[in-house]
């Protein structure tokens, strides 16, 4: 007989993303795996001990870990509320690089979590050695992941009769702009490995927030599941050296045209309508930092930006929080920010009441906000668009429009339609 009995290379005996992220499914750890955008770089970190609960969001007091938001979560903005979220500590943590090597953090955890950590890594190496091989990293894994949409009769027919409703409400002056959005469900043939679907999703977008948050059964009472998702919109960030950041995000069109050619940004063209729309988000960023008369703004924009199928007219806002010594500012504009009118409306309260009235399903996570805190010293909220929720072989997607007075409902249901895309045309690989 041939020995096979060649020595493991440290390479072989390192464990696979997906070994860890399956350890943390079969022992219900919250954890969340992310990849910011233009960066080749993946995290993933696991929560050890309590059950996790929604706390205020204060980037200057957090230790790191990873934040994600409910949409129904506003706070009151005359009251000094910090904005709240589930937040998952990263009580181990693991680079993932280019090649798909996986490179543990040696931060150890606080002292009575040591033998929570010991118990998992014991766990990573019994699903190694259970012969579950690490599959090759990247998008291009072979393994066909199956999945067909369900047929939702009505969908069509009560989304655009909430968009004429909302039409109606802004003709008569209730408010100014409200973002509607629809969900869209889809069968996967069976589980799917979520790290495959991230994977995927980061090599499509390039310059989108890619993200998996796993949430045990329990969290914030509801059932087990899993949050994709690709989304373009940056909602206040903060980098190790003191500059702050947000976006005004809106307006939407393909980015290719009829005949499957892609468009350049520069010659996309925006309607009045997508252009008010848009600036009406801007206006809104602007008037939050009169509030705290804050003048010392950088305004880049509206320009067209592209993200992923779709192309966005999009403004950045930037602060040197050092120079006008305000480190609390990422802090402040989360809570006064979320949810932005890119995801509600203007007013908010009048927005956010039609919402909560005319739309047919909890938006949950879809339009909350969600990305790492302190994690190299740096916090990245993005809004939580372009996503699901997987509950084992269903998955729930969600797309909204934002709508003003000069709304036409069938044009916007093709954009929700365009806006699952992003998701549908990812996964596929
Ligand atoms: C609400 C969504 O996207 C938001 C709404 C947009 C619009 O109305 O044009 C554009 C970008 C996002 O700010 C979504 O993707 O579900």
């Amino acid at each position: 007989m041939i020995a096979s009995s060649a020595k493991p290379t440290a390479r072989q005996l390192a464990p696979s993303l997906s070994h860890i992220w399956q350890t943390a499914l079969d022992t219900n750890q919250p954890a969340a795996l992310w990849r910011l955008p233009n960066q080749t770089d993946k995290r993933l970190i696991v929560h050890l001990g309590d059950k996790l609960t929604e706390q205020p969001i204060d980037l200057d007091e957090l230790r790191p870990g990873f934040a994600i938001g409910l949409f129904d979560n506003p706070t009151d903005p005359n009251r000094e509320e910090m904005a709240k979220a589930f937040y998952l500590h990263a009580d181990l943590q693991y680079t993932i690089d280019g090649n798909g090597q996986v490179e543990p953090k040696r931060d150890v955890p606080t002292a009575s979590l040591n033998p929570l950590a010991d118990a998992f890594q014991v766990r990573v190496r019994a699903a190694m050695q259970a012969g579950q091989e690490p599959r090759p990293s990247g998008a291009g894994s072979l393994s066909a992941i199956e999945f067909t949409e369900t047929t939702q009769p009505d969908a069509q027919r009560n989304f655009e009769d909430a968009v004429a409703e909302a039409v109606r409400a802004m003709q008569a002056g209730k408010f100014w702009k409200v973002v509607i959005s629809r969900t869209k469900t889809i069968e996967f043939a069976e589980q799917p490995d979520v790290t495959i679907l991230f994977d995927r999703l980061c090599a499509a977008y390039p310059a989108a927030f890619v993200s998996a948050v796993w949430l045990p059964e329990g969290t914030g009472g509801a059932p087990a599941q899993i949050w994709l998702s690709a989304t373009p919109e940056r909602l206040v960030s903060v980098e190790a050296d003191g500059v702050f950041r947000t976006v005004a995000l809106a307006g939407t069109q393909s980015a290719y045209y009829p005949d499957g050619t892609l468009k350049r940004t520069a010659d996309a063209l925006w309607s009045q309508k997508e252009i008010e729309e848009q600036a009406l988000v801007s206006r809104y960023i602007i008037g939050c930092f009169k509030k705290i008369r804050l003048r010392e703004y950088v305004e880049e924009g509206p320009k067209t930006a592209q993200a992923g199928n779709l192309m966005h007219l999009c403004t950045q806002y930037t602060v040197d929080t050092n120079a006008v010594n305000f480190p609390q500012l990422g802090t402040v504009m989360l809570r006064l920010l979320h949810p932005t009118s890119a995801v509600c409306g203007m007013p908010r309260p009048e927005a956010l009441h039609f919402i909560q009235t005319h739309e047919r399903h909890d938006r949950r996570f879809y339009a909350g906000f969600a990305g790492p805190v302190n994690i190299d010293a740096a916090s990245h909220l993005f809004v939580h668009i372009r996503c699901l929720k997987l509950e084992g072989k269903t998955a729930t997607l969600y797309a909204g429009a934002g709508l003003t007075e000069d709304s036409d409902p069938q044009k916007e249901w093709l954009e929700t339609e365009m806006k699952c895309q992003t998701l549908l045309r990812g996964m596929r690989g």
